[in-house]
């Protein structure tokens, strides 16, 4: 493959924490759209949710922590470097401008967090820069709203080649494998109640919470 059609993807998120929602998510991501690399991207200040629990640096550690040396996935802390809401928009323009027009760049999201994705910043500049995979998640088979419908019906593609063809500017449903019904609240909630998390996160991940003593009950 010539080097103007890398296939770059991004899955961005709050991490707080990353857990293996995420991380079996990105490797099976990395595998199914055959990306050379896959950028992790936590929000410093996400713009549609309250403050994290813990802070960007910390939910970065965390992340680094979590995809270890796993080939193909990067923890990408360029979102701690801007101030002010964390819009995907910026860092997608970012990422274009880096890999250069040819390259294939991909955001991916999950179905819930898709079903806000009209009442994101600029959510139609998305697709001048990267195309759009939403990833099926358990528990969630809402039908779209009109408002989302409008934005991605004319763009969708039924497979990954077809994704492929272009740049950017599609719009692709796509259901990995391992579908993993575990999320961040209830991993926050098992920890503040003093319960096990083991087998939802990695044991680095774990060990890391643990010893920074993250997540625990406030007085
Ligand atoms: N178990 C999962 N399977 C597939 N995708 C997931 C999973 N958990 C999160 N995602 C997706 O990963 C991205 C980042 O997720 P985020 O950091 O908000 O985690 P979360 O578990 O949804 O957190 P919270 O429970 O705090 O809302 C989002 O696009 C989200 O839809
Ligand atoms: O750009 C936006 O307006 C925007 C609005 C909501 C969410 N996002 C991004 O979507 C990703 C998942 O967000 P979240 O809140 O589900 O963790 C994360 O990278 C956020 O920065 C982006």
């Amino acid at each position: 493959m010539s080097q103007t059609e890398q296939r770059i993807g991004m899955l961005g998120g709050t991490f707080d924490p990353v857990h293996l929602g995420h991380l079996r998510s990105a490797v099976e991501l990395h595998e199914a759209l055959s990306l050379d690399r896959l950028h992790m991207i936590p929000a410093q200040q996400p713009p549609l949710r309250g403050r994290p629990q813990v802070s960007a640096k910390q939910r970065l550690a965390l992340l680094e922590a979590g995809i270890g040396a796993t080939p193909g996935l990067i923890a990408d802390d360029r979102e701690l470097r801007r101030d002010g809401p964390s819009y995907s928009v910026d860092t997608l323009a970012e990422l274009r401008g880096e890999v250069g027009e040819q390259a294939r760049l991909v955001m991916a999201i999950g179905f819930d967090a898709f079903l806000r994705l009209a009442q994101w910043h600029q959510p139609e500049r998305l697709f001048e820069f990267a195309h759009l995979v939403v990833i099926a998640r358990p528990g969630y088979d809402d039908p779209l709203p009109a408002s989302l419908m409008e934005l991605v019906a004319h763009r969708r593609v039924d497979s990954v080649d077809a994704l492929m063809q272009r740049p950017c500017g599609g719009y692709l449903p796509l259901e990995l494998p391992s579908l993993m019904a575990i999320s961040a609240t209830y991993i926050r909630e098992r920890l503040e109640a003093g319960k096990s998390v083991r087998y939802l996160l990695p044991e680095a991940v774990e060990l890391a919470i643990t010893q920074d003593g993250l997540y625990r009950q406030r007085e």
